[in-house]
């Protein structure tokens, strides 16, 4: 792996934009180093390259395939210790603040304004010998079930995770996706029980994207839920899959999808306004997508696989920020809610 992430060093160096990523179960780590630092953008989704994609989607922007060398390395995925450096807990008011938002959004539920919101905080840790590369490989060791990843563009800025979750992966009209919500926390030992909560806030993503898909698919297949484990917490998840009509575009089927209620709520416009209107502060490229475009690099067909961008952080200067939410329903506990993005933050946190 050295190779490569020397490589991504020295492109960080001259200040051009690269992408270093290893998917889910693959011990293959690509990166795409582009010969220049313009920024290009995705217009139709018919563009082939690595796609960066913010919450709102008004920035998508693409590390194109034909400006790009690329490179692949095989690692070595093999645990060793990683060092865990001691964090202090936010303050009382961050807490304060982040119970009152889900409580306010609790209140927004029950007055039936929508029934599924999910609310995010940003929490900046101030960085110690930050090394690109030493943080890279942890991640890559420590969550291999993910799609772990460093973007870096100078316009854009750098942006490292490890998502659990796909949004959409296309070849020809074959498509998978998945359903994934509901947090747990890993007690390391027993039977992964369910509260009805959790089993909602994910049912309502299943359905969602089930019923969008059905506009676009010629069949639709869903698994039953089962539980999976990202980092040290749990979700619940459902694997959905199927073909697509002929007619339907890869930017028809995104456009339908994204931003899930796995990442917003339902019904969409609804709770996106709410979080747009209370989460006061810009998710930026959190909850935003990204991976492979129309690539061609990684397999011999052309196809697309892109994740959605949770468990994540942006460096800036000596900071990382990092951003954890929570899909609130009329069962949630603020005070619970709050545990669950602490426990959600150690995945980022664990690396640094
Ligand atoms: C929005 C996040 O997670 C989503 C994915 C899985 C479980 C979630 C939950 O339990 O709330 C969220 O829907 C995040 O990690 O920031």
């Amino acid at each position: 792996m050295e190779v490569i992430l020397d490589k991504a060093q020295n492109q960080l160096q001259q200040n051009l934009p690269f992408v270093l990523y290893c998917k889910p179960n693959s011990d293959m780590v690509i990166g795409l180093f582009q010969q220049n630092d313009e920024l290009y953008k995705v217009h139709d989704f018919t563009e082939k390259g690595f796609v960066f994609a913010s919450f709102d989607g008004n920035q998508t922007y693409l590390i194109p395939e034909n400006q790009s060398e690329i490179a692949g390395v095989v690692c070595d995925k093999k645990k060793g210790d990683v060092f865990e450096r001691e964090f202090k807990d936010p303050s009382a008011a961050t807490k304060n603040n982040f119970e009152r938002l889900v409580a306010k959004g609790i209140q927004a539920i029950e007055k039936d304004e929508f029934k599924k919101v999910v609310l995010s905080r940003k929490e900046t840790v101030d960085l110690v010998d930050f090394d690109l590369a030493t943080v890279f490989e942890k991640l890559v060791r420590l969550y291999p079930a993910t799609f772990v990843y460093c973007f870096f563009h100078p316009k854009v800025g750098m942006w490292l995770g490890a998502t659990p979750e796909q949004l959409l992966k296309a070849n020809v009209n074959v498509f998978e996706t998945m359903a994934l919500a509901g947090t747990q926390k890993d007690s390391g030992s027993g039977e992964i029980i369910w509260e009805k909560k959790e089993k909602e806030e994910q049912q309502y993503v299943t359905d969602y994207i089930v019923s969008v898909l059905q506009g676009v698919a010629l069949e639709v297949s869903v698994t039953q839920p089962y539980s999976v484990k990202a980092g040290s917490v749990w979700h619940i998840k459902t694997d959905i899959w199927g073909v697509l009509n002929s007619n339907s575009s890869l930017q028809q089927v995104i456009h339908l999808l994204h931003p899930t209620p796995a990442v917003c709520g339902l019904p969409k416009e609804q709770s996106k306004a709410f979080i747009l209107e209370n989460e006061n502060y810009d998710r930026s490229f959190y909850t935003g997508f990204l991976g492979e475009l129309n690539s061609s690099f990684a397999t011999d067909s052309v196809s697309s696989n892109l994740f959605v961008n949770l468990r994540c952080m942006q460096i800036v200067a000596s900071q990382a920020y990092l951003y954890m939410g929570c899909g609130i329903t009329k069962d949630s506990v603020p005070e619970k809610e709050w545990s669950e993005s602490i426990n959600k933050s150690m995945t980022m946190k664990k690396v640094l």
